[in-house]
């Protein structure tokens, strides 16, 4: 298929660099260490976010919800980055995440430029090989596809 989200090598340097650091079976530390790593950092850079995230008890970050709600933020990055082959497939799944993101009060575009430019800035020592360009050239539509149309 031609990728319509980046090229077809970019995706698969972007995939192999992702499950890489995935493999070895037990994922879920390892997603939840990347996760707390990017929402402490969005917390830093953008105080005003953290409130958004009450109802999931943020207030304890080590708590079974704030860990719930990671695990469900970095499992939805996980598929969607392993549909970059799939472009009509990941195209529904930002649509849904669109969706579950303009019902909430408060989230704004602006955040996801915030949260991208942190993940942007943190995979390279998160990852053991980091290919930023092939990052960028994903990412982008991805970012896009769930804030395209939250308020800025
Ligand atoms: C690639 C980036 C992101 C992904 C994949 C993602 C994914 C998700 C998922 C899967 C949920 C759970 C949806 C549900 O069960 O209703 C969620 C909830 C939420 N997201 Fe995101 N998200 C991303 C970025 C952001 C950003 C940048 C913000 C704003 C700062 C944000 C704010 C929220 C809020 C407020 C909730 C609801 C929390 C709750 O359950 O009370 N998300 N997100």
């Amino acid at each position: 298929s031609t990728g319509q989200f980046c090229s077809y090598e970019d995706a698969a340097n972007v995939m192999r660099e992702w499950n890489k650091a995935l493999k070895g079976g037990n994922s879920a530390p390892i997603l939840l260490r990347i996760s707390n790593a990017i929402f402490n950092a969005m917390f830093a850079a953008e105080p005003s976010t953290r409130a958004l995230f009450n109802r999931v008890n943020v207030d304890d970050m080590h708590s079974g919800e704030f860990h719930a709600h990671s695990l469900r933020v970095v499992n939805a990055l996980d598929n969607l980055i392993n549909k970059l082959h799939n472009a009509d497939t990941l195209t529904e799944m930002l649509a849904h995440l669109a969706n579950q993101h303009n019902v909430r009060d408060g989230v704004r575009h602006h955040y996801f430029h915030v949260m991208r430019d942190i993940i942007y800035g943190s995979l390279g020592s998160l990852l053991d090989s980091y290919n930023e360009d092939a990052w960028r050239n994903c990412l982008f539509g991805i970012f896009r596809g769930i804030a395209k149309s939250l308020p800025d």
